[in-house]
């Protein structure tokens, strides 16, 4: 919870409430093919403290055992600095009583400060999926909330459905945020649970509901309308006090406000911190970080956090940026604790390519001959199927043969052969044989692999390590293809993306060529290469 500023309109300068929920933990991971074990959820509940947020949604306790069990090593193993937990819960049961609900019971014995309960307010959830009355879904929230105060928790409500509810009956809708917090809900949250809201929609309900009832009200937005975190500034500029969200915008369907780009629009767009200072700095570190965990790949165009958030590839745009990078970038990048880069392409001018080489630490200077020619050789190779933008090494090789007058190398290549062995029945084996001239010797070498690429690379690396012995860290850890232009069958261009790794750092780099084996080992070659040059070895 911080106070500031109200987020414009209304009370400009009043210090005002703002609670900063995160929601990753609970309605994050409902989103499909998102798995989390209690292990990850502790990790990630550090993150959302570090990175400065209210409070941490852990999961439902009593539900899924695997959140009961997070909120037991929690309470043994987590210090948090400043979030506080919530445990996520739905009100009793039609005709119990909340002291009697072990689901209730279940969110007591979470030992989290705080308590979130979900209710229904629409009245048409409540008679069709509840299957209970009107009266008898007013009782079940005034019920648990008041049960859970007495027990000493801070309450907040989930408002389920709210702005379909509210727009179907309005009357019914207030009737559940008045309920709620007489009853003790220290804030009552309205759900855009669908998500098809549009930002005036919930500026209007949001102001209405605070004029008609006078509780603090929070905002949890779905991105079913694409209009999440939209949304959710509306609600704030209408009044919320309390925004929930996820990180990297996880969540069921289309997913949940993306908390990072509602905190960096708060303080970046409308000057309200959301954060302790310098917390947002932290804002890509933590959303990769996160991603890591999830094994869910980040969205790199994310606003802000996305690895392209501030990545350009027109040419046009980088002959400004080389001016002033703010004439085609929203905020710094820094403030996000993200960078911008250049990326080269068949879209490439010369700026782009004087600011990728800075980029990459070779000084093109003011040499426009040479820019030319580099850009030119882009534009040449892009057409022929290359792409430097998806292979940053293969480019600074390019940008070094054409300011020194040679391409790296570290060997010479005479000739490479492959031959596959199908037996009829048995284990394919493919062998290579590679040709090189390497520490002043004509080196033959032999190795055998799963497949073609496979015994390329083993040959290679049998030839090159007694000259190379460097090249034992370098690991080849990923390959993709892509057939350019299908239409013209096996005939197709190939284009192969190589991904080398020295364990502390790893790089791209591109082959092509009219089949697979071929564009593979330019590729590969390319990849070690590169690999020697950034280690600082000398050619032998
Ligand atoms: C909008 C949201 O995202 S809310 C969060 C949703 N998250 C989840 O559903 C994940 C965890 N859920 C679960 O583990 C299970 O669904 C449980 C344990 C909650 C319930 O499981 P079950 O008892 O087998 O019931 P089931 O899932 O079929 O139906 C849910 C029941 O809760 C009732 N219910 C739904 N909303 C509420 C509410 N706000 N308050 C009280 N009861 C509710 C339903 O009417 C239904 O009751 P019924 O059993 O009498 O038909
Ligand atoms: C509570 C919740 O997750 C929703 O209404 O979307």
């Amino acid at each position: 919870m911080s106070e500031h500023s109200a987020p414009g309109g209304g009370r400009a300068g009043a210090a005002r409430r703002l609670d900063v929920y995160d929601t990753t933990l609970r309605d994050g991971a409902q989103q499909e093919g998102l798995t989390l074990s209690v292990h990850d959820k502790l990790q990630i509940a550090g993150h959302l403290d570090a990175l400065g947020v209210g409070f941490v949604e852990g999961g439902w306790p009593g539900a899924i055992p695997r959140d009961t069990e997070f909120f037991a090593r929690a309470a043994k193993e987590l210090t948090l600095q400043r979030a506080v937990l919530a445990a996520f819960g739905a009100t009793r049961r039609p005709g119990a009583r909340a002291a009697a609900d072990p689901q209730v019971r279940a969110l007591l014995d979470s030992e989290a400060p705080v308590v979130t309960l979900v209710a229904k307010s629409d009245a048409r959830h409540v008679t069709r999926a509840l299957r209970t009355t009107p009266e008898e879904n007013l009782a079940m929230v005034a019920d648990t909330v008041g049960f859970l105060r007495a027990q000493g928790r801070r309450v907040f409500l989930d408002a389920e459905h709210y702005f379909d509810g509210h727009l179907a009956d309005p009357g019914y809708a207030l009737e559940v945020v008045r309920t709620a917090a007489e009853a003790g809900a220290e804030v009552v949250v309205l759900c855009d649970t669908n998500g098809g809201m549009l930002p005036p929609q919930v500026g209007e309900v949001v102001a209405a509901t605070a004029a008609a009832t006078g509780a603090l009200l929070g905002i949890h937005a779905h991105n079913d309308s694409g209009c999440a975190v939209a949304n959710s500034l509306a609600a704030l500029q209408a009044g919320a006090v309390h925004v929930q969200g996820t990180l990297n915008g996880y969540g069921e369907r289309t997913g949940n406000a993306d908390l990072l780009t509602i905190v960096a629009d708060l303080e970046l767009k409308l000057g309200v911190p959301a954060l302790p200072a310098g917390a947002l700095r932290e804002a890509t570190r933590i959303a990769h970080a996160v991603s890591e965990i999830t094994n869910v790949p980040p969205a790199a165009r994310a606003p802000y956090y996305g690895s392209s958030a501030f990545a350009h590839k027109a040419g046009l745009h980088a002959s400004a940026i080389r001016v002033d990078p703010d004439l085609y970038q929203h905020v710094d990048p820094q403030l996000v604790g993200n960078d911008m880069r250049m990326l080269v392409s068949d879209m490439a001018g010369r700026a782009s390519i004087e600011l990728k080489g800075r980029e990459l630490g070779v000084d093109l200077g003011d040499d426009r001959d040479l820019l030319s020619r580099v850009t030119d050789r882009v534009k040449a190779d892009e057409a022929a199927g290359y792409t430097y933008e998806a292979a940053d090494a293969s480019f600074e090789l390019l940008l070094r043969e054409h300011v020194d007058g040679r391409r790296p190398s570290y060997f010479d290549v005479e000739s490479w052969r492959i031959i596959i062995e199908s037996p009829a029945q048995g284990v394919r084996v493919s062998e290579a044989t590679v040709k090189v001239h390497a520490g002043g010797r004509r080196i033959i070498a032999t190795g055998e692999g799963n497949g073609p690429v496979n015994a390329l690379d083993a040959a290679l690396r049998e030839a090159l390590l007694p000259a190379y012995p460097e090249l034992a860290d370098l690991e080849l850890v990923d390959f993709k293809v892509r057939i350019l232009d299908a239409s013209h069958g096996t005939d197709a261009v190939t284009r192969v993306l190589i991904e080398t790794t020295d364990g502390r750092r790893s790089w791209t780099t591109v082959g092509v060529g009219p089949n697979l084996v071929e564009a593979s080992w330019e590729a590969m070659v390319d990849g070690l290469t590169y690999g020697l040059l950034s280690a600082g070895v000398a050619r032998r």
